[in-house]
């Protein structure tokens, strides 16, 4: 089930703002109460399972029950619509095949998410602007909405959206020598508050703000210090093994109370970002029609690709 796809938001617009709170707290509720009927459904058999769609595959470990999201975008996973829709895809699926847990990770070896494809912003046109921020907006409430245990296992590089989705789990664990960060600023553009939200839940509040107006990228051995990744592991298998141990770490816990208590504590960010999210769509169109920003992800685009023949 997908958690964007059931919110009355354009009705709530409508509404007074007493009205308005009250629809968003049905609307909790009702998320609530949907993750609570498939967590009491995840109790029975597991099953053993491989799947895929164009871009993401999922391998569920019949031992352990734990699925792993594997993103497949050759050559940096960076997010076009059709990755964004089928990670989605893979995440529902997962929830809905009694899995225990799901890890995130990467087909590449060296980039976990190179985060938005630019190319899917430049020279392009409103209607396809707003289907990019509105998948990205779909993935992202989609792992960070989800009552399972997530763990995102990093075996590369994850700037700005790649990073947006590490920071959506719960746990991550990244491999030596890569960068991951929300370089927003860098590139001259401000990240929405949904953006920072994993960010917000994971750093202490002074390490993210000055983080964010930097626009830094921290190496793994900084994240790792600031807290921003819980573990280094020296290897993909090792780190996926971390991430498996994490999830197994709730074995003997209840899963539903597990789950709701998870759901209690992002219910905030999720209400908030409902509440903004039609008008942060409006606000990146806006944003990256902008004469001066189309220019600037130009020649952004073309110093990306002289650094690769380099
Ligand atoms: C001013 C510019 C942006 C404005 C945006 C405006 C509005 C958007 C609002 C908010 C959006 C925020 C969310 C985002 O995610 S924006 C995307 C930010 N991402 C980055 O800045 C990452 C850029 N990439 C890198 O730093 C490196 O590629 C990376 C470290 C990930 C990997 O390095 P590596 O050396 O392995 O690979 P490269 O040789 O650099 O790249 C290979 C190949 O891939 C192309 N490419 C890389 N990143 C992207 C991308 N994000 N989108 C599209 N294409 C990308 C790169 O050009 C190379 O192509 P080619 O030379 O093989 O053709």
């Amino acid at each position: 089930m997908k958690l964007s796809s059931r919110i009355p938001f354009r009705l709530a617009l409508k509404q007074t703002p007493e009205q308005r709170s009250s629809s968003i707290d049905t609307y909790q509720r009702t998320m609530l109460h949907s993750n609570l009927l498939r967590l009491v459904a995840r109790g029975g058999p597991k099953r053993l399972m491989s799947t895929a769609t164009k871009l993401t595959t999922v391998e569920v470990n019949d031992k352990t029950g734990i699925a792993t999201l594997t993103m497949n975008r050759p050559p940096v996973n960076s997010q076009n619509v059709q990755l964004l829709e089928d990670l989605q895809k893979s995440i529902t699926e997962i929830e809905n095949n009694k899995s225990r847990g799901l890890i995130l990770t990467s087909a590449m070896s060296n980039v976990f998410s190179a985060g938005l494809d630019i190319h899917e912003m430049y020279n392009t046109n409103e209607e396809r602007l707003r289907i990019v921020w509105t998948e990205l907006q779909n993935a992202w409430i989609a792992l960070y909405g989800s009552s399972l245990p997530t763990a995102a296992a990093i075996n590369g590089h994850a700037p700005a959206g790649g990073c947006l989705l590490a920071t959506a789990c719960e746990y991550r664990v990244m491999v030596p020598n890569c960068r991951i960060g929300l370089n927003e600023t860098q590139l001259g553009i401000i990240a929405p508050k949904w953006l920072m939200s994993g960010f917000l839940n994971v750093l202490p509040k002074r390490v993210a703000e000055r983080a964010l107006t930097q626009g830094r990228m921290f190496t793994t051995q900084e994240a790792f210090e600031v807290g921003l990744v819980d573990e280094i592991a020296n290897s993909k298998e090792e780190a996926l093994e971390k991430c498996s141990a994490f999830i197994g770490s709730f074995a003997k816990v209840n899963s539903l109370a597990r789950g709701l208590t998870k759901l209690q504590f992002r219910a905030e960010n999720i209400k908030e970002f409902e509440k903004i999210r039609e008008k942060d769509v409006a606000n990146f169109i806006a944003l990256a029609s902008r004469p001066e920003i189309q220019k600037d992800m130009g020649i952004y685009l073309e110093n990306l690709k002289k650094k690769g023949k380099k």
